[in-house]
């Protein structure tokens, strides 16, 4: 498969101590890899580095396709009187020059899109008004709409309920079956064994491969620090940063 991204030895960061460090993966058209990591891991960054905003500061990366970001929905305003159609459409202007308004194959396209996702008939509802789960399927269409071959995904099941995200995963997994990557970011650990590779991140790269053998507890208890805890009634959870980071002094008897 047509390899879209390769880190070779990547570090990159904003100045002073690298932000990344030492990355080594590939992503091949039509594969999901799921990025795992706390606060503060790396995971925007290098988002960044992908999209050519950062400048590498050792080591290699190559990127072979248009890539796109799918934001969490959450830091999207709400409260422009925008329609879903209007969302998706604003995928056109990236390829637009910029005298040059969207025309009747872009509106064509943005429809196509949101048909893409299930969100047809959907398209001239307000975006603030739709669910989360519609919201983050519109702001998808957008990055179709791209013509993008690489989806950076930041977080995208956050606040989504059962069914919607069910339904989130199932376009992700039909998006990638038509020869997308995607690169789709996560705290959760048992997000990370839905997809076909997983990236641990904290700075520097401490597993890639397949969920089975990366998602160890020995990986996760680096990838997290000390943060790994058994779950009542069986399985893992990963404390989020601030239940427990360095700003509390622990009680003293
Ligand atoms: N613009 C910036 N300038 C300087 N340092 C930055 C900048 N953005 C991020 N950093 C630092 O780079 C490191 C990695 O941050 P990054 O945002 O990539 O982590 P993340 O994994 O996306 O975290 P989160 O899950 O909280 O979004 C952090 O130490 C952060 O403080």
């Amino acid at each position: 498969m047509t390899v879209l991204v390769r880190a070779r030895d990547l570090s990159g960061g904003y100045g002073g101590a690298p932000a990344i460090d030492g990355l080594d993966f590939t992503l091949r058209a039509g594969e999901r890899v799921g990025l795992l990591g706390p606060n503060g891991g790396g995971k925007t960054t290098l988002f960044r580095a992908v999209l050519g905003e950062l400048p590498v500061v050792r080591g290699g990366l190559a990127v072979a396709t248009r890539c796109a970001v799918v934001p969490q929905t959450e830091r999207s305003r709400l409260d422009f009187p925008v329609s879903a159609l209007d969302v998706a459409l604003m995928g056109t202007l990236a390829r637009l020059p910029w005298w040059r308004r969207p025309g009747r194959a872009d509106r064509r396209a943005a429809c196509e899109a949101l048909e893409r996702v299930g969100l047809g008939a959907e398209a001239r509802r307000t975006f603030g008004e739709l669910s989360g789960g519609q919201r983050q399927r519109v702001l998808i269409a957008r990055a179709l709409v791209q013509d993008a071959g690489l989806l950076l995904l930041d977080e995208p099941f956050t606040g989504l309920d059962e069914p919607s995200s069910r339904r989130l995963e199932g376009l992700l997994a039909e998006l990638a079956a038509d020869g997308r990557g995607l690169l789709i970011s996560t705290h959760e650990v048992d997000q990370a064994r839905a997809w076909d590779l997983v990236l641990c991140l904290n700075r520097a790269q401490i597993a890639f491969g397949a969920p089975d053998e990366v998602l160890t507890r020995p990986v996760l208890e680096r990838t997290y620090g000390a943060q790994v805890v058994e779950l009542p009634g069986g399985g893992r959870g990963v404390m989020p940063a601030h239940h427990h980071d360095h700003d509390h002094e622990p009680d003293r008897a």
